[in-house]
């Protein structure tokens, strides 16, 4: 779309002198010559205080280069051109009132610079019109937000916040290719804690689901960002810990098994006090997948249980 010719302008003005959208026009000075009604109540600055003065003094809180080159190059190209909320939220700080909800939140904005042709058919204005799209940014915002949470808790064992089996699966297999590709250390804990149905037949269920929560929290606060925590069963967990050997690994175990011994789970004030078993195993060049990768880990568990619990293994 090429530049309106004056006339056209002036009967868009009209139009939209009243109509629930921003408009204002200004020269290539950034000098202010129609204001309208949305304008006016949304900055709560009368046209006849905002017509001939230069819009950066007005607001100087404005993107001024930003604005600059948008506007010498629409007026250069001689188009219109369109600037999206998902691109800037706003242009100007106004609020919009939400009807739906009664609130007044930020508003949102889609803007439009059109040139405008002078007599002489060289383009001498800009027109900007400012829609108010609040409701429906906030409500993409709202969704996005919805699936964000929906994708986190997808991902997450609801008892404990770790990873759940599946997704924690799902990252051991990018870790292996990981591994293969780079020919990086890393090394898989499986960890159960130690005659647990007792602790449920003494305590009960709940009792049992605290302590699973509790271990979960000691675990989670001794590890790195990069180490991946999952629930892999009812009291079994699985660590995936990146660049790290099983001798590292062995070390993190001692200092989960210290942190269990000295702050363990409470139930009206009485400690309720547990051991865990664990399986270490570093990814080797024999473990043709990922699988291979979790028996060595649980098979090392399952020796840790057989040698009378409370202890790690290594895979050998
Ligand atoms: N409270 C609670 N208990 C669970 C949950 N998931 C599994 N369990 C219980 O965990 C117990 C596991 O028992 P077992 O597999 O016999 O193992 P264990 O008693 O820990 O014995 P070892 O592993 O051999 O040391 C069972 O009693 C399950 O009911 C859960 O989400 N909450």
């Amino acid at each position: 779309m090429m530049s309106l010719s004056l006339l056209e302008l002036q009967q868009l003005l009209g139009v939209l002198k009243y109509l629930d959208v921003g408009l204002l026009v200004m020269d290539r000075h950034f000098i202010v010559t129609f204001w309208n009604d949305f304008m006016a109540n949304h900055s709560g600055k009368a046209a006849r205080d905002v017509e001939g003065q230069e819009l950066f003094a007005l607001f100087p809180e404005l993107p001024q280069d930003w604005l600059r080159q948008r506007v010498e190059t629409v007026m250069a190209l001689n188009t219109v051109t369109f600037t999206t909320w998902e691109q800037r939220p706003h242009l100007f700080a106004f609020s919009s009132y939400r009807s739906l909800t009664g609130r007044s939140s930020a508003m949102y904005q889609n803007l439009t610079f059109m040139p405008i042709a002078g007599a002489d058919g060289s383009v001498d204005k800009i027109a900007l019109v400012v829609y108010d799209v609040t409701e429906a940014a906030n409500s993409r915002l709202a969704l996005e937000d919805m699936n964000q949470r929906l994708s986190v808790l997808s991902r997450t064992d609801p008892l404990t916040g770790l990873l759940n089996r599946r997704s924690w699966e799902a990252m051991l297999a990018e870790e292996y290719a990981r591994c293969r590709r780079s020919g990086r250390t890393s090394t898989l804990m499986m960890f159960d804690i130690d005659h647990f149905k007792q602790v449920n037949d003494t305590h009960g269920h709940q009792a049992g689901d605290m302590v699973l929560q509790h271990t979960a929290t000691l675990l989670s606060n001794k590890l790195r960002t990069t180490d991946k925590a999952g629930r892999y069963g009812g009291e079994e967990f699985a660590l995936l810990l990146t660049d790290t050997d099983a001798v590292q690994a062995c070390q993190l175990a001692d200092r989960l098994c210290t942190a269990l011994a000295a702050r363990p789970a409470r139930l009206d004030g009485k400690p309720i006090t547990i051991t865990i078993s664990a399986g270490i195993a570093q990814l080797t060049a024999d473990m043709g997948d990922a699988q291979a990768w979790v028996k060595a880990a649980d098979d090392a568990l399952y020796q840790a249980k057989s040698a009378g619990r409370n202890t790690t293994k290594v895979a050998s």
